[in-house]
């Protein structure tokens, strides 16, 4: 489209921005409860809670205090949740196979809010970074995250994920060939109706830290991800990793971070216009918080002007840590 206008004074774009009424007939965009998937971490225990000192307003929760929090963004309209485990160090091993333990803490947790929540759509992250000793996300040998062997451990994790009731496997590994292999063991296993959403385009970026001393794989990480998550300089590859996990069955794309990566996302929308979807990450909302909370910055307005920019940039919705808040104040019509 080539935007036509005639020129001043026949054309005074301040005419449309005028009022509020004005202006909210003539935008563009809307953020509304269903772009919102919210992340949430789960811990072993009942009844408690614990802070994440990187992410202030974010906590850790046992199964039953997750449910009833999950209870509530239903009933708040949010349409879906994506589950993180703090596994027990103890359980943590070089071969990982904590990861596909049928009763493992994100099984359990899967099965009781399905049991609890049925309304609300269970998206799962399938990578091996909770479950290892080194913090990778996949196997390691002599130093090298291997990828077929990581790809098998993946896939089991992925089946029993599927089995416990998720809605929506989340590979967040970067490893190639995982949504092929998922795919094919789900319809396989009779689980046909289980949506894969890729991180298709995941950068090796530094705004993940917070949520490293989430999940407790801050301390346990050995080097970095950069043989398997993406170069930051890169832009291309990201169409040509969408274009891969389309073609193996993904049912949907991630981009990883949001902010940073905001062209990237205008760029895969563009090309497939398949649903597409942003991760606003820890390091996000860490930056927006801790600059919120000197009050640098009006957090609200900041965290809402965050999110409609995903919407701008051609996004079907946001994973975000804001997900209640945004609720809350949407349902208040701002
Ligand atoms: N593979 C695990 C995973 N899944 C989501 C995130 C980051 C999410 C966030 O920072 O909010 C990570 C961290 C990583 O790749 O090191």
């Amino acid at each position: 489209m080539r935007p036509t206008q005639a020129s001043y004074p026949a054309t005074r774009f301040r005419r449309n921005r005028r009022t509020d009424a004005l202006r909210r007939l003539t935008q563009e965009n809307v953020l509304t409860v269903n772009d919102l998937i919210w992340p949430v971490f789960v811990q072993d225990g009942t009844d408690t809670e614990t802070e994440i000192a990187s992410m202030p307003g974010v906590v850790r929760r046992s199964i039953d205090r997750l449910t009833r929090a999950v209870a509530e963004a239903a009933e708040m309209g949010i349409p879906a949740i994506c589950l993180f485990p703090y596994t027990n160090p103890a359980l943590r091993s070089e071969t990982c196979e904590e990861a596909w333990n049928p009763d493992n803490l994100i099984n359990r947790a899967i099965r009781a809010i399905k049991a609890e929540v049925p309304e609300i759509a269970v998206m799962t992250d399938v990578a091996l970074d909770p479950y290892s000793s080194h913090g990778q996300d996949g196997l390691m040998k002599d130093g090298v995250v291997l990828n077929d062997e990581s790809v098998e451990a993946l896939v089991r994790m992925t089946l029993a994920q599927a089995d416990a009731g998720a809605d929506i496997i989340g590979p967040s590994d970067m490893m190639d060939g995982r949504i092929g292999m998922m795919r094919s063991a789900l319809e396989k296993a009779d689980h046909k109706t289980v949506a894969i959403m890729s991180y298709s385009a995941k950068y090796a970026s530094s705004y993940y830290g917070p949520f490293r001393d989430a999940v407790g794989a801050d301390a346990t990480l050995k080097g970095d991800k950069k043989t398997y998550q993406m170069n930051p300089a890169n832009s291309d590859e990201a169409l040509r990793l969408v274009h891969r996990d389309l073609t193996e069955g993904a049912d949907s794309v991630m981009v990883k971070p949001g902010m940073p990566y905001l062209d990237i996302c205008r760029r895969v929308k563009e090309e497939f216009g398949v649903p597409t979807y942003a991760y606003q990450v820890s390091g996000e909302y860490a930056m927006h918080e801790a600059a919120a909370r000197n009050g640098w910055l009006n957090g609200e307005a900041v965290m809402l002007e965050s999110l409609l920019a995903f919407k701008r940039a051609g996004c079907d919705g946001i994973l975000t840590y804001y997900a209640p808040r945004v609720a809350r104040l949407l349902s208040r019509g701002l």
